[in-house]
């Protein structure tokens, strides 16, 4: 599973057999109508698909009257496609229910998941509630304080929640706990693994669950606006609400594809995850891909404001989709992501994760200088419920 020079199957001699059953289940499962059908009922009547594409009317309204006061008279229509509506409030639902279903067949018995935002690891105690498995999510310490409503949610869902103190304690770190814990339990366990990246098939696989977002949103867009949209907008932690997205518009040539990177404090210093704008082609947990390296080549920590994003690396499929120059991925901050937190909150009464936050602070960005009759779509991939209080407390709120 190559994507050009990215990609590609670097484990463990241990976890080769592991990963061997994994790909054959898949192969096996992918074009199996009996799965499909199973996933589909899921999806539809557990996790509510399909999600809305809906009008961001407020935001539009607001961005026409900043283009306005800048003498351009423009501001396109901007859409939200609604993965924070999903249940447990994120777009990780629909790589869950896949994957809980390919364990099911595999006759696992245990679930692991790493997770730094805890919407992987609430999706994963999610789907192991609802299929009868035990379930222990591994996160960084630093989460665990960040993210503490969903540390919670994943305790009362029935899931162990290991903190992971090594390094930074984010999501490379809780990544290679989980790592270490399915190459000790390899007969029992899978690994649910969060986003479209890890060994071939991982970052596959997810893109195949994910990309139910993109298939929807370009057949909502032709309903609701008779055409394309003009340019897709997804945040990028390691890449799987993004790829999910862009994937069913890679072959519309004339839609703009923009992927979000974590810009932190800025690129100029180690303070961020910005691994495409300024990274190199590396190996981490099992592929190859661009990544935050110092010049010994040890993997550097990063930050960002949002946990999600959080990760020094990126799916495969991203670092390829950027050489081939076919989707563009900026870095946006973590005080202009903070700022379009609180704008979609006053102008549309949504609260956005943090992550999702980024994608919306682009748009915002880039929607004033364009025409009013195009249309940009932007990927909601979470809710901000989780966020609510690292907000309140940057803000100086009272609780
Ligand atoms: C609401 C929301 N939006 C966007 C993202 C970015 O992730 P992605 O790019 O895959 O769409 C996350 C990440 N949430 C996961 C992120 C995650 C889980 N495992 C990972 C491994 C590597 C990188 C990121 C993750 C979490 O529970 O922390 C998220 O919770």
């Amino acid at each position: 599973g190559m994507f050009g020079i990215f990609g590609g199957r670097f484990v463990a001699e241990t976890l080769m057999p592991l990963i061997l059953d994994l790909e054959r289940h898949w192969n096996e499962v992918k074009n199996d109508p009996d799965f499909r059908a199973e996933l589909t009922d899921l999806s539809t009547h557990y996790a509510g698909r399909p999600s809305k594409l809906y009008f961001a009317e407020g935001l539009t309204k607001h961005l026409r009257e900043v283009s306005s006061a800048k003498g351009l008279g423009g501001g396109a229509k901007v859409y939200f496609k609604r993965e924070d509506l999903n249940h447990t409030g994120s777009h990780k639902i629909n790589n869950c229910l896949g994957q809980i279903l390919l364990a099911k067949r595999m006759g696992k018995k245990r679930i692991i998941a790493e997770t730094g935002a805890g919407q992987h690891g609430v999706a994963s105690a999610t789907v192991a509630a609802r299929f009868g498995y035990p379930c222990v999510v591994y996160m960084g310490a630093t989460d665990v304080a960040r993210q503490s409503p969903n540390v919670f949610r994943m305790k009362l869902l029935g899931a162990e929640v290991r903190p992971v103190t090594a390094g930074h304690g984010t999501l490379k770190d809780a990544m290679n706990e989980a790592l270490r814990d399915w190459v000790t339990n390899v007969e029992d366990t899978y690994y649910l693994i969060g986003t479209a990246a890890g060994p071939h098939p991982y970052p596959e696989l997810v893109r195949d669950f994910q990309s139910v977002i993109g298939t929807e949103a370009r057949a909502q867009i032709l309903e609701q606006e008779g055409r394309l949209p003009d340019t897709i907008i997804a945040a990028v932690g390691g890449g799987s609400n993004a790829i999910g997205l862009f994937h069913p518009f890679l072959d519309d040539k004339d839609v703009r594809i923009i992927g979000i990177e974590a810009g932190g404090r800025g690129l100029d210093g180690i303070e961020h995850c910005a691994s495409m704008n300024a990274g190199s082609p590396g190996v981490l947990h099992g592929n190859r891909t661009y990544l935050l390296q110092n010049a010994d080549g040890q993997i550097m920590d990063g930050h960002s404001i949002s946990a999600g994003l959080d990760y020094p690396g990126v799916g495969p499929e991203h670092s390829w989709l950027r050489d081939s120059g076919r989707v563009e991925y900026v870095p946006i901050l973590d005080d202009e992501a903070l700022e379009a937190f609180k704008l979609t909150t006053r102008v549309e009464g949504i609260i956005p994760a943090l992550e999702s936050a980024h994608a919306i602070a682009h748009a915002v960005k880039i929607v004033p200088a364009m025409d009013k009759d195009q249309i940009v779509i932007v990927n909601l991939s979470g809710r901000g419920d989780k966020d609510v209080h690292t907000v309140a407390s940057m803000l100086g709120m009272e609780i």
